[in-house]
């Protein structure tokens, strides 16, 4: 049987009065990249925000690994395992390349940087800063600072520092949004090679990252779950045109 490792259970939210989510049930389970779609004003950057602990829930639960995380911080949420990139660029902007993924390893590895550490330790450090600068095509920018990447660059470097802490979970909101469509086609690419194996839920609004990227989708649509399915049932289904439409997107 299937293991959800992120449940949500009649989430609501609502702002100063304006119900926002109206009782989402939503389930990922261990292992599966998971899309989170819906028209605009669907809620889907506040069940987001919700989930990694920026907002509290006003009801209902939101459950991470078995256990009930609703109105845990974000730092809290991130100790127990849950990582997540920012819409908003999150990156260190004076640091370089190399000490941005650093910080990543390094707090994987549960290590402050100091001169105290021991020499071995800070080169294995090293070692698998560099791999994994290597891996995600930056490891000409390794002395650039953060603030001098290109968009394109600089938001695969942001996912990449979400990854780089090995989380049980990640969550993206819209990792591609602002990319041209060569820096959007390397984001996918990036984003499936450092995913692959792992559980992530994404917030996309690009059909094409979602249906290249998403084994499942969860469609919301006023503040609730309107469809669950694999991306070619949801591209069919009658319900999910319907609410597109009646917002001008296409699906
Ligand atoms: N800080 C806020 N204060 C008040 N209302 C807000 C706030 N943020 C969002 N809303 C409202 O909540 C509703 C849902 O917004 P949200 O951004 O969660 O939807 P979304 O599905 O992510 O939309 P989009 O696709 O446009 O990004 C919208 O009606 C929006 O106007």
């Amino acid at each position: 049987m299937s293991e959800n490792i992120l449940e949500t259970i009649k989430l609501f939210y609502d702002y100063s009065g304006l119900q926002v989510l109206t009782g989402v049930d939503l389930q990922v389970e261990k292992g599966e990249r998971h899309a989170i779609i819906g028209p605009n004003g669907a809620g889907k950057t506040t069940l987001f925000n919700v989930i990694t602990g920026m907002y509290s829930p006003s009801r209902g639960k939101v459950m991470f690994k078995g256990k009930n995380v609703s109105g845990f911080k974000p730092h809290k949420l991130s100790r127990l395992g849950m990582g997540r990139s920012f819409q908003i660029t999150s990156t260190f902007h004076n640091l370089s390349t190399f000490q941005n993924i650093r910080m990543g390893v390094l707090s994987r590895m549960g290590i402050r940087f100091n001169m105290f550490n021991r020499v071995d330790k800070m080169e294995e450090v090293t070692k698998e800063t560099n791999a994994i600068l290597e891996r995600i095509n930056l490891k000409e920018e390794t002395h650039a600072p953060a603030d001098a990447l290109s968009y394109g660059k600089h938001r695969s470097l942001e996912v990449s520092l979400a990854m780089s802490t090995d989380p049980d979970l990640v969550m993206l909101d819209e990792p591609t949004a602002g990319m041209s469509r060569d820096e959007t086609h390397n984001a996918v690419d990036l984003i499936r090679r450092l995913t692959e194996g792992k559980t992530m839920v994404i917030v996309e609004h690009d059909m094409d990252v979602v249906f290249s990227l998403a084994d499942r989708i969860t469609v919301l649509h006023h503040g609730k779950v309107l469809a669950v399915g694999k991306p070619d049932e949801i591209r069919n289904m009658k319900e999910v045109k319907d609410a597109y439409l009646g917002h001008r997107r296409e699906v």
